[in-house]
C-alpha cells in the first residue's frame, strides 16, 4: 500500500461477521459475504470519481470527502468464516488482535466489523491483548442489516470510519448510534433498538452530531515510545457466575472445579452475597485452591465496596469495583494468560486500572483546567496526549484541523507551538483555504504576521479562486490587508475586474469602509462595473460628497504598495 499523504488516511477494515452484513436464509439471519462489493456500489462508501482520478489500487475505497479533516480510504478485509458474534470465542478475538499486529505499520486506525451480541466482550478481550496501542481500534455493528431499507449499519459503519481516520483515540473503542465508548466499559442493554450499548460508568469519549465532541480528556494517555504488545496468550478456563437468591453451596462447589482458573462472581448491589456458612466455605476452599476470583455486581451503575456484613470479606476476592463483567472476564483471561507470575501479583494485577477498564476510588478525575482560552486548554491537553512521540500519524491527522482552529481563533501562541511539534505550514481545509486564508478571513494580524514570516504563499488562492487579500478585503480587516499589500500580495486581473461591480455596489451604499478596503488592496477605482459605469460615476449620480471626496482621495493616492499582477 502507497503511504498515504498528509491529507489522507488509510484504515483497515476488518468484517468478522455480524448482522450488520447478514442475510436472510431460509427465515433466519446468517452472516453474508461479499460485503465490499455493496459498499463499492453506496456513494457514502465510496467516492468512485476520487478512485479513478488518483488511480487508487483495487483494494482501496475511497469515503467522499468530510467538511474538514483528511480523506479516509480503506481497504475491507473480510474474514472466513464471517461468524454471529454468539458463535465467537478468545480464539476468534486473539485472531483480530492478530490480524491488527500483522497491518499495524501499514494503517492509521482499524475498524472491526462485529456482531453485537458479544461485541462488548470482543472489545474487552481486545482492550486487554492490545497493549500500548497508538492507533484507533474501533468496533462497530448494527441491530439491522445494512441491505434492509430503514437501518442503523450505514450510520454505525461511516461514523465509525470517520472517527477511526479523522482522530487518533488511540484505544480499543466501540461505536454504535453515534457514540464512541471505550470498548471495556460497554454492555449491552438493548436486543432491539439502535441504542443498543450502554457505559454505564463511564461517559463517551465521543459523540457524533452535527460536529464531533471528542471527550480528550477521558482518552487515554499513550506511551509513544513504548510499542505494541499483542498479547495472545489469554487463559481460556475463566467463566462467570452469576449468584442468585439461595444459590446452593453444591452447586458453587461444581462449577469452580478444576481446570477452573478464574472466576467473575457477579453478585449483588455493592458487591453482596449469601452470607450462609456454607457458601462462603466454598468460596474459601477455592481460594485455597489458587482459584482467582473477581467480584463483581450485577447493576450496571455503581461499585463495589465492603459496606456490609454481607459483602463476601475474607473470601479472597479481588473487588471489581465498577468494572462490567464482560471487562472482567477478559482482564482475567488477560492476567492469568502472563507467564510466570505468583498468585498474589495476578491478584494485585487485576486490582490495579490496566486499559481505562475500572475507576480507581483515589482516581482524581477532576484535576483543575490548565489556564488560557478553551482552545488554549485543549491544545494542552493534545500536548500531554501526545508527549514527545514521533508519530507522524499525529501530524497527519490531528494537526491540520488543529492548526485550522487556532488560526481562525488567532490563538498565536499555540499555533506557534503546534509549527514547532511539526505541522505542516501547507495544510489546506477542505475548500483549498491555507491557514492565511483563514487567519486573513478573521482579522487575525498577529496570526498573519507569523505566517508571512515563515514565507507562507501570499497569493494562494482557494478552490473558488479567493486569496488571503481578498478574504481580508471582504472582512474589511485594514491591518491584515495592509500586512499582506506589504508582503507582495496583489489583486489579480480577474480579481480586479471584479472588483468594478462591487465598488459600485459599495458606492451606492455610501459604504465608506468597505472602499477604503479595497483602495488599500490596490483596486482601480476607474473599473467599470457589470453595466459600464464606475464607482466614481455612481457617486456622482448619487450627489454624495463625501463618498465623491473618499474616491478622489483614494484615486489620487493610488494603490499604497506593488501593483496588482
Ligand atoms: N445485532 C447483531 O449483530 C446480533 C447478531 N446475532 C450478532 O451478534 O452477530
Amino acid at each position: 500500500m502507497a503511504r498515504a499523504s498528509g491529507s489522507e488516511r488509510h484504515l483497515l477494515l476488518i468484517y468478522t461477521g455480524g448482522t450488520l452484513g447478514m442475510q436472510s436464509k431460509g427465515g433466519v439471519l446468517v452472516p453474508g459475504p461479499g460485503l465490499v462489493t455493496l459498499l463499492r456500489t453506496l456513494p457514502m462508501f465510496h467516492d468512485k470519481e476520487f478512485a479513478q482520478a488518483q488511480g487508487l489500487p483495487d483494494h482501496a475505497l475511497a469515503l467522499p470527502p468530510a467538511s474538514h479533516g483528511p480523506r479516509v480510504l480503506y481497504t475491507v478485509l473480510e474474514c472466513q468464516p464471517l461468524l454471529d458474534s454468539s458463535d465467537m470465542t478468545i480464539d476468534d478475538w486473539i485472531r483480530i488482535a492478530k490480524i491488527i499486529e500483522r497491518h499495524y505499520e501499514q494503517y492509521q486506525g482499524f475498524v472491526v466489523i462485529h456482531g453485537t451480541d458479544t461485541m462488548a466482550s470482543g472489545a474487552s478481550m481486545l482492550s486487554f491483548m492490545l497493549e500500548n496501542l497508538h492507533k484507533p481500534v474501533i468496533l462497530t455493528g448494527a441491530q439491522v442489516p445494512i441491505r434492509v431499507l430503514w437501518n442503523d449499519a450505514r450510520e454505525n459503519l461511516l461514523g465509525a470510519l470517520l472517527v477511526a481516520g479523522q482522530y487518533i483515540i488511540p484505544e480499543v473503542c466501540l461505536f454504535m448510534n453515534s457514540q464512541l465508548f471505550r470498548g471495556n466499559r460497554v454492555t449491552k442493554v438493548d436486543s432491539q433498538k439502535f441504542e443498543a450499548f450502554c457505559s454505564p460508568n463511564l461517559s463517551p469519549l465521543a459523540t457524533v452530531g452535527a460536529d464531533v465532541t471528542i471527550a480528550w480528556d477521558l482518552v487515554r494517555k499513550v506511551k509513544w515510545k513504548d510499542p505494541l504488545v499483542v498479547h495472545s496468550n489469554m487463559e481460556h478456563d475463566v467463566a462467570l457466575l452469576r449468584l442468585y437468591p439461595g444459590i446452593p453451596a453444591s452447586l458453587v462447589r461444581a462449577f469452580l472445579q478444576p481446570p477452573l482458573k478464574g472466576v467473575v462472581l457477579e453478585t449483588f448491589g455493592s458487591g453482596n452475597g449469601p452470607s450462609k456458612p456454607d457458601l462462603l466455605q466454598e468460596l474459601r476452599a477455592a481460594a485455597q485452591r489458587g482459584l482467582i476470583m473477581v467480584n463483581c455486581s450485577q447493576c450496571l451503575r455503581g461499585s463495589v465496596t465492603p459496606g456490609y456484613a454481607t459483602s463476601l470479606a475474607g473470601a479472597n476476592i479481588v473487588s471489581g469495583l465498577d468494572m462490567t463483567s464482560e471487562a472482567a472476564l477478559a482482564k482475567l483471561s488477560y492476567v492469568l494468560g502472563l507467564p510466570e507470575l505468583s498468585l498474589e501479583r495476578r491478584q494485585e494485577l487485576l486490582a490495579k486500572d490496566l486499559r481505562g477498564e475500572m475507576t480507581l476510588p483515589t482516581a482524581d478525575l477532576h484535576q483543575s483546567s490548565p489556564p488560557g482560552s478553551t482552545l488554549g486548554q485543549g491544545v494542552a491537553r493534545l500536548f500531554s496526549l501526545f508527549g514527545c512521540q514521533e508519530e507522524d500519524s499525529v501530524q497527519d491527522a490531528v494537526m491540520p484541523s488543529l492548526a485550522l482552529a487556532l488560526a481562525h481563533a488567532g490563538e498565536l501562541e499555540a499555533l506557534q507551538a503546534l509549527m514547532e511539534l511539526g505541522s505542516d505550514l501547507r495544510l489546506k481545509d477542505s475548500n483549498g483555504q491555507t491557514l492565511l486564508h483563514v487567519a486573513a478571513r478573521n482579522g487575525r494580524d498577529g496570526v498573519v504576521t507569523m505566517l508571512l514570516h515563515r514565507g507562507m504563499d501570499v497569493n494562494a488562492r482557494d478552490r473558488d479562486g479567493l486569496s488571503p487579500l481578498l478574504l481580508a478585503v471582504q472582512g474589511r480587516h485594514r491591518e491584515c490587508i495592509r500586512l499582506l499589500r506589504k508582503a507582495g500580495a496583489c489583486l489579480s486581473p480577474q480579481d480586479l475586474k471584479d472588483a468594478g461591480t462591487e465598488l459600485c455596489r459599495l458606492a451606492s451604499r455610501a459604504d465608506m469602509e468597505g472602499l477604503q478596503a479595497w483602495g488599500q488592496a490596490g483596486a482601480d477605482l476607474q473599473q467599470p462595473g457589470y453595466d459600464g459605469r464606475s464607482a466614481l460615476c455612481v457617486a456622482e449620480a448619487a450627489g454624495n460628497q463625501e463618498v465623491l471626496a473618499l474616491l478622489r482621495n483614494l484615486a489620487l493616492v493610488g494603490p499604497e504598495v506593488p501593483p496588482a499582477i
